[in-house]
């Protein structure tokens, strides 16, 4: 997967050259590629921003340095690679595990993080004319742009690329993913600390009621904190792997 993202603030994305997508970029199996919109903006100011049509409190992303930027990260794409554009906007679509496991299948994303009150809209109205654009937000709260929005969603999407992380099961037992409940509560050792002790039924080596406890907490928890997770289908369905055994 080739990433693609345009910043006034790509130092942000030094975040992307550790932990996990650190060693995945090393072993080349994400690409990841960052530009600074003011390489775009050739005025005296490098300017990125002007005042908004119509007046009004803030200031709105130009056009012209987003149109270079992109026509030239797209100029460059593989012939057959039909990049997905990515705004990160609170205007978006909200992004979920299910957009990241669909976003995880491309083979070029590219983010173009906007600040300020904005972009301009027809630079959102180019590039949906000449190819696949989607707003995303990852949140109903404001951010002051789209970094670390975009950040989030590239760790989501980055750790779903096969290869990426080392065993691939632990991709699955996790909150929001396979059933869409929240994961359960994890322990270690030691098996008592501070006259807290792990539950029983962890140290008992019976599997199968393992697995049991682990969704009867999977559910308790969803239905506590996240009530409109809880499908009627989800408290039907078996427990985990052990179950059959
Ligand atoms: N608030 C924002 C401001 C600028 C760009 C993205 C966002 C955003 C994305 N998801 C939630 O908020």
């Amino acid at each position: 997967m080739r990433i693609d993202v345009v910043s006034i603030f790509p130092g942000y994305f030094d975040a992307l050259e550790l932990s996990l997508l650190g060693k995945a970029r090393q072993r080349g199996l994400i690409e990841v590629h960052v530009h600074d919109l003011r390489d775009s903006a050739h005025d005296k100011h490098r300017s990125v921003d002007d005042t908004p049509a119509g007046g009004g409190a803030g200031m709105v992303m130009k056009p012209e340095p987003w149109g270079e930027a992109l026509d030239g990260i797209l100029g460059e794409a593989e012939p057959d690679a039909d990049p997905l554009v990515i705004f990160p906007s609170p205007a978006g679509d909200v992004f979920t595990q299910t957009m990241a496991r669909e976003l995880a299948d491309e083979t070029h994303l590219v983010f173009g993080c906007g600040r300020y009150e904005g972009i301009d809209q027809r630079v959102f109205d180019e590039y949906a004319s000449r190819g696949r654009v989607r707003l995303v937000s990852i949140g109903d709260y404001v951010l002051n742009g789209g970094e670390v929005a975009a950040i989030a969603m590239i760790e989501a999407i980055g750790r779903l690329v096969p290869g990426v992380v080392g065993n691939p099961e632990s991709l699955v037992e996790e909150s929001h993913e396979e059933d869409g409940l929240l994961e359960y509560p994890s322990f270690t050792k030691p098996a008592n600390w501070r006259d807290r002790s792990v539950p029983e039924v962890l140290l008992s080596g019976n599997h199968a009621a393992i697995d049991a406890w682990r969704r009867e907490q999977r559910i308790e928890r969803t239905g506590r904190v996240r009530p409109e997770l809880l499908s009627r289908e989800m408290l039907g369905r078996p427990p985990g792997r052990h179950a059959a055994e």
